[in-house]
């Protein structure tokens, strides 16, 4: 399961992510090179200005006889110069536009692709607010951080060194020195401050995932909030999250102005010693008025992005923070896996076989104990037994949502763990025990079992699962939204949806898990009709509670605390006097009451 990232990564894991991202940006490598390409003319005409602008001071004030030729060429040269360094920046934006954004949605579209490839498991255990407010932090990442790179990082660190260069190769190197060792302290003052400041950004990161995950959680059981009157209790909880949240981002302003103001003082110090220097050497005749013009225009040219060299690296830091979160998560393995040489399953009878099957959903706790059966082509087989017996867990194995520890599963004679997901999905068709739906149409979440399938096909499912007048009868019909999870339609409309869905699949072997649980009587026996002789069909696994809606089954399997007790036909259990016979009797007891 993936859990936030609440400390600061370190630096290994940092470079991990880093070369994690590179396969997203290789597609358009080409353009990532040339909008460097761009960055590096832009900065060396940028750095070319305050150059000019020195050879103007000293032209205009040295030698007038040139005055009326060479300043307008140098003039030229300057316009020229600040054109050329606007115009590279402009075409870097727009040419990286599409490696940023077309980096974004790869890496969206993997983690999507990603998390339809996790287990059940981690799909039970994620909390849906919190994972989908990290995956748009950790994507969004990708592109800061590339923005930060393209825009801050790389500019700064060229621009420097051409300056550096200049500095050293034409003045005394003590300019070159307190340049340097002002930007080191610089650099080294943010690191550290900025450092101490990530647990408060870390400490607010989780807590607005927290209040993200309460409020989306509070609102999903909002009926449930309702019938307990529980709305203060919601609120307050909601509220005790952003108080601390409150708190630690208070904090974290606190922390920054100290932040800030340090890095305004070494920037007035260096610039101070620099000008000292500089008006030094201008007195003593060892520098020129146009020289001091243009180490000033260096200096106010350099510390200008330095300035908010604090903020990139921060952001850097909570950007490097979010983005290992959504590599960490696509480092998630996948529980149950397609094997190296998994084939396609080949169905040709539809026969299932459980062969002493043994399964937890935790190794502490076993839930299935040496389950076999097997359910011949074309039959139909009803698995009974009290509430938490693992009637359900059989289909979820079945469906290879798990991986059985013990025994194996067959269709066919091919073992279901060697067969590819897909084929073994594209087999088995299901009316689960709770029916959720797409917040789409009512024709989207029909359509769903065979997008391929025409109006008459769903018509015709629909007819057959008696949900058709109903959706015929509605103001908006078949384009009528279901709501969120379908909670619009009733529990017995959304179930004959899934039954019709079910029906359009047409797989060769079906699941009914208590397909029937949320009908009224007469249209149960209507629908009973109907499964009856969808099933007639296909090899048919039956769980059911009422043991009314499977008197007729080929093989019932009476389970019991995960162990197969009982087997056999109706009559046959009836006769054996076990379980299975008092279950009868107590529902028989129940119905005529
Ligand atoms: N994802 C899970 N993680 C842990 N335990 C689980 C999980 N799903 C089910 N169980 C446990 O496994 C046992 C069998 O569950 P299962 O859903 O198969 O029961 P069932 O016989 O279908 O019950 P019911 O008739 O009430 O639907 C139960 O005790 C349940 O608590």
């Amino acid at each position: 399961m993936v859990t936030r990232t609440e400390r600061p990564t370190d630096n290994r894991r940092d470079w991990h992510n880093l070369r994690s991202m590179l396969p997203f940006l290789w597609e358009y490598r080409g353009r990532a090179l040339f909008a460097l390409a761009c960055l590096i003319f832009s900065k060396v005409a940028n750095v070319g200005v305050p150059v000019v602008l020195k050879d103007i001071v000293d032209t205009l004030q040295g030698k007038p006889e040139q005055v009326l030729i060479l300043p307008v060429i140098l003039l030229l040269g300057y316009g020229a110069l600040r054109l050329a360094s606007a115009l590279f920046n402009e075409l870097r934006d727009t040419v990286f536009a599409r490696v940023r954004y077309h980096a974004m949605r790869k890496l969206s579209v993997r983690v999507f692709e990603h998390l339809h490839n996790l287990s059940l498991r981690f799909h039970l255990e994620r909390k849906t607010g919190a994972i989908s407010r990290d995956l748009e932090r950790g994507t969004a990442s990708v592109s800061t951080l590339m923005n930060f790179m393209v825009f801050s990082i790389i500019p700064i660190a060229v621009e420097f060194t051409l300056v550096a260069f200049i500095l050293l190769g034409n003045y005394s190197p003590v300019f070159a020195l307190i340049t340097f060792a002002t930007v080191a302290v610089y650099v080294l003052f943010t690191v550290k401050i900025t450092e101490w400041r990530m647990d408060h950004r870390h400490q607010m990161n989780r807590l607005d995932s927290q209040s993200s995950n309460q409020a989306v959680d509070s609102l999903i059981n909002y009926e449930t909030v309702k019938y307990f009157n529980n709305e203060t209790l919601e609120l307050q909880r909601y509220d005790r999250t952003l108080g601390e949240w409150e708190e630690t981002a208070v904090k974290s302003q606190t922390s920054m102005s100290i932040l800030n103001f340090g890095q305004s003082s070494i920037i007035a110090i260096g610039v101070t010693f620099i000008m000292f220097f500089a008006a030094n050497a201008v007195v003593q005749g060892e520098m020129s008025i146009g020289d001091l013009v243009m180490v000033n225009a260096f200096l106010l040219q350099l510390f200008l992005p330095l300035g908010t060299l604090g903020i990139v690296y921060r952001q850097v830091k909570y950007t490097l923070a979010d983005m290992d979160m959504v590599f960490r998560l696509l480092e998630t393995p996948q529980e149950v896996k397609d094997s190296a040489t998994a084939s396609e399953l080949q169905v040709t009878r539809g026969e299932i076989r459980f062969e002493a099957v043994d399964f937890g959903y935790q190794p502490e706790r076993p839930i299935l104990h040496g389950v076999s059966f097997s359910v011949p082509s074309g039959a139909k087989l009803a698995v009974v037994g009290h509430s938490g017996a693992g009637k359900s867990t059989l289909s979820r194995l079945l469906f290879r949502f798990y991986d059985v520890t013990g025994g194996r599963i067959l269709i066919d004679g091919q073992d279901i763990a060697q067969v590819s997901q897909a084929s073994l999905r594209r087999a088995i068709g299901i009316v689960p025990q709770d029916t959720v739906l797409f917040n789409d149409s009512i024709r989207y979440n029909l359509q769903y079992g065979n997008p391929q399938a025409s109006q008459v096909d769903i018509e015709r499912a629909a007819k057959m699962a008696h949900i058709f007048d109903f959706i015929e009868s509605l103001p908006e019909g078949w384009e009528t939204m279901v709501g969120e999870r379908g909670l619009k339609l009733s529990g017995g409309e959304k179930q004959r949806v899934a039954i019709a869905r079910a029906i359009l699949k047409q797989p060769p072997i079906l699941i009914f898990d208590e397909a029937t649980s949320s009908l009224d009587s007469a249209t149960e026996q209507a629908i009973q009709h109907t499964l009856h002789e969808v099933a007639g069909h296909y090899t048919t696994l039956m769980i059911a509670h009422r043991l009314s809606t499977i008197v007729d089954a080929d093989q019932i399997l009476v389970l019991d605390q995960g162990r197969v007790v009982e087997q056999g036909n109706h009559a046959t259990l009836l006769a054996l006097q076990g379980l299975y016979a008092r279950m009868w009797e107590l529902q028989l007891h129940d119905d005529s009451r």
